[in-house]
């Protein structure tokens, strides 16, 4: 199987060009070739598919193997991927994902390399039914106190069609996160786990972020979830609508439009390609 790996702010996955492979069992392969000491080295797999109503359909498998709706920093890097290839040779397309129908606008040099991508990550969702989450459906949890190994926290929960808890704290290089991410992740209050981000919060415009991903483990970056920390600071009045990420991995600019979507701008990057046996 040909391979390419790619990464966005750290966050990284293998790439299948699924116009040319065909994968029987992407969620075997997805541990196979996530594996850092015995296969590629990644935190997921990314499969790069026709569509019959976008520009290019993307399915996300993270490193356990678990499919995930969505995947903010590889649908920079499935545009990049499209566009550089001449699979797709549009500046302005949209991509098929498990959370809907995203458009996306790539910024090409003269020589039509794309290092820069954004994303209109959709709207998100507030309710415990939508997220899933334990607790009234139709209800939000915005600051809501909760326990965990022995500790209260609280909690911000987001849908950006895959389920974020966000969790402010005073020190994000000093927190547990390879301690207390693993235990919200599958906390019971989360039916399907959730991902989890852990927040500094620097300025109305300036956040540090330290990501425990489902199915994935800590990684250096995740786009859905600076997306959901762009929305919980808005609503629990910590941060502006525009703010700065600045993730373990790199740097993503995000706005919550006052008309419902997210927009994510951020790096798309190519390593290497090679070829993987199945
Ligand atoms: N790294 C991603 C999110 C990948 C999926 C996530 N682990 C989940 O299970 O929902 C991103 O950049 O958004």
């Amino acid at each position: 199987m040909k391979f390419t790996k790619m990464h966005g702010a750290g966050n990284d996955y293998v790439y299948v060009n699924g116009f040319e492979e065909t994968i029987d069992n992407p969620e075997e392969l997805a541990v196979r070739v996530s594996d850092r000491h015995f296969g590629i080295g990644s935190d997921g797999l990314i499969l790069i598919l026709p569509s019959d109503r976008a520009d290019v359909r993307m399915r996300i498998f993270n490193a356990d193997g678990s499919e995930a709706e969505m995947c903010g920093n590889g649908v920079r890097c499935v545009a990049k991927f499209v566009y550089e290839r001449g699979l797709v040779r549009k500046e302005r397309l949209i991509i098929e994902t498990g959370a809907g129908l995203l458009p996306v606008e790539l910024f090409p040099d003269a020589g039509g390399r794309v290092d820069r991508v954004r994303v209109g990550m959709g709207e998100p969702r507030l309710t415990r039914g939508e997220i899933p989450m334990a607790g009234p459906a139709d209800e939000r949890a915005v600051d809501i106190p909760f326990e965990v190994a022995g500790r209260t926290l609280r909690a911000t929960c987001v849908s950006m069609g895959n389920p974020h808890c966000v969790i402010y704290v005073d020190d994000v290089d000093a927190f547990p996160v390879a301690e207390l991410g693993p235990q919200i992740e599958r906390h019971p209050l989360f039916p399907q786990r959730t991902n989890v981000e852990f927040v500094q919060v620097l300025s109305q415009g300036e956040v540090r972020q330290r990501t425990w991903e489902r199915g994935a483990g800590e990684t250096l970056a995740c786009g859905t979830g600076a997306a959901a920390v762009t929305v919980a600071g808005v609503l629990t009045g910590r941060s502006g609508r525009r703010i700065v990420n600045h993730l373990a991995g790199g740097d993503l600019v995000l706005e919550w439009l006052e008309a419902g979507p997210v927009l994510m701008t951020g790096p798309a990057t190519e390593v290497f390609s090679g070829e993987f046996p199945l």
